[in-house]
């Protein structure tokens, strides 16, 4: 168990990767106030760090030092860009197990999901190296014999992100690896919670030789200012959000003003659909990998899970069997698999569904209450007879509770599934083609895992319809976003 942070530094094998500071215009900086906030490990609830709290002028700052760098690195080859960013890929493997030490410690996911989320962080940094080189134009046949037409890219300018506390490497690696492939520069503004990853990627970034003032981490507990400065500051051209649909409201209304280009990727509220000619072991171990990933705190989560009528009951068993397997604990001992919630508010909203269902009919299958570890530890539930009329059938829960919906035919399931503002990720057990092919296009979500839980990836399209979002992630699609597209028509 961590007591401090000196038994933080003692597990890392580089200790300066628990930086302490923030990393602004490629210096190392306190807080002008020296005000700091504090980092705590939501396992034990203990102090493990303290970091600057930066004010909005000094946000400003760091957007100053990525205008003032950003002509320079754009102008550099896209193999130079390439080499750097490949450099910072290979850095952040070489340190992966500290990346996930520090991740585990303020975060709470189990060490191992810990590992897999730096590898996954970094597998978009060698993406988008490459893609560094691929950034073409095109030539148009001119429309009258005296013209010819060039169509150009090139980097949108500077770029500023929002990311949260659930993925806070891999959000971010998904967001700056497109922007400093395309020659843009990066202001990267973590959730106040998990600012360690940050850092310490932003530290492995200056190793790899990212330009000072390309890439800056700022610090602040005021998320609202922070996205405020990001929003009206003239210097910006570019906004990356991970988080909520309530804050990427927020975020929009606020940067319509410069008719500033965004992305969001927000809320989801995944149906995971159990047809009766599914193979339902891997039905189970499918709903297992999505509903309880990171402990049910992830945007692409398996939120309501629909199980037509004549295999309900046999699901339902084998899931509460696999479900009763599952270690519940400190992320950094071995051989957990659910570590704690992020904070007591985020038990509160899981307390709220399960009591919500119970109240409407529900009948709790496995869990149901807090564990008895306590503070935000808590058990992995499983309710039967959900119906729409539950919080649930609305509301992402963001933690580990798998309501079952009982349906009887296609139709109406995907009636089910669609009735939501949300439209991220969806998921369905099926083996009859015809039937695969009708549910996948009749599924209004900007992604679909047809007999698999686990859908992410680097090299595909991470992204919603819907209110879950503008725009995709990752994939041959994800250096567009940072990219203006310039037509060019010149007399010959
Ligand atoms: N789609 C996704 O990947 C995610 C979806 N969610 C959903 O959001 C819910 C709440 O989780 P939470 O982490 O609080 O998500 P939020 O959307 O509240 O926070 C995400 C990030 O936005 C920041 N933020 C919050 N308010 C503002 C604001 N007014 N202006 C600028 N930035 C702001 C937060 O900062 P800080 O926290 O430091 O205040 C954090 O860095 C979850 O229950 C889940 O439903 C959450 C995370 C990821
Ligand atoms: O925000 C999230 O929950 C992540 O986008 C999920 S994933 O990309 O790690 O699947």
């Amino acid at each position: 168990m961590l007591d401090h942070t000196t038994d933080l530094t003692s597990m890392l094998s580089r200790p300066d990767l628990l930086c302490q500071r923030a990393f602004v215009g490629g210096q190392w900086v306190e807080a002008g106030d020296g005000k700091t906030f504090e980092v705590r490990n939501p396992a034990r609830g203990d102090v493990i760090a303290r970091i600057p709290d930066l004010s909005r002028a000094e946000i400003a700052a760091a957007i100053d030092a990525a205008h003032d760098s950003q002509k320079a690195w754009a102008a550099r080859t896209g193999k130079e860009r390439a080499k750097i960013l490949h450099r910072w890929y290979e850095l952040m493997m070489e340190h992966q197990e500290d990346l996930a030490v520090l991740m585990t410690a303020e975060q709470g996911k189990p060490l191992s999901e810990s590992r897999g989320e730096v590898a996954y962080g970094a597998a978009y940094v060698e993406w988008f190296a490459e893609e560094a080189k691929r950034v073409y134009g095109e030539t148009i046949p001119g429309h009258m014999p005296d013209k010819r037409i060039t169509v150009i890219k090139q980097p949108i300018g500077v770029a500023a992100g929002i990311t949260p506390w659930n993925f806070p490497n891999a959000m971010i690696a998904r967001k700056v690896a497109p922007a400093l492939a395309a020659g843009c520069s990066f202001v990267s503004r973590p959730a106040t919670l998990t600012p360690l990853s940050a850092l310490a990627m932003a530290k492995l970034a200056e190793e790899a030789g990212v330009p000072a003032g390309v890439f800056s981490v700022v610090t602040t507990t005021s998320s609202s200012e922070a996205g405020k400065e990001f929003c009206e500051n003239p210097k910006v051209r570019k906004l990356t959000f991970t988080g909520s649909t309530e804050v990427g409201r927020i975020l929009l209304k606020q940067a319509a003003d410069q008719v500033m280009k965004c992305s969001m990727e927000l809320g989801g509220n995944a149906p995971f659909i159990v047809f009766d000619d599914a193979d339902l072991d891997a039905a189970v171990q499918g709903a297992i990998v999505s509903k309880f990933r990171n402990n049910g705190q992830t945007c692409v989560c398996a939120n309501r899970i629909y199980v037509q009528a004549g295999v309900y009951d046999a699901f339902a068993g084998k899931l509460a069997a696999a479900v009763g397997r599952m270690k519940v604990g400190d992320g950094l001992e071995d051989g957990t698999d659910l570590g704690p919630l992020i904070e007591p508010k985020a038990a509160d909203k899981v307390r709220e569904h399960i009591e919500d269902a119970v109240a409407k009919g529900a009948k709790v299958l496995t869990g149901g209450h807090g564990h008895p570890l306590g503070g935000q530890f808590f058990e992995p539930t499983i309710v039967t007879g959900a119906t729409p009329e539950m919080l649930v059938a609305k509301e992402e829960t963001f933690g580990p509770f798998a309501p079952l919906f009982r349906f009887e035919d296609e139709a109406d399931v995907i009636a089910q599934a669609n009735d939501t503002i949300f439209g991220l990720a969806c998921y369905f057990y099926a083996r009859d083609l015809s039937r695969v092919i009708r549910v996948q296009e009749a599924l209004e979500y900007g992604m679909v895992g047809v007999n698999t839980g686990i859908i992410s990836t680097e090299v595909a399209p991470f992204g919603g319809v819907k209110q879950s979002g503008l725009g995709r992630e990752g994939s041959r699609h994800g250096i567009e976003d940072y990219l203006e597209m310039k037509y060019i028509c010149t007399q010959v």
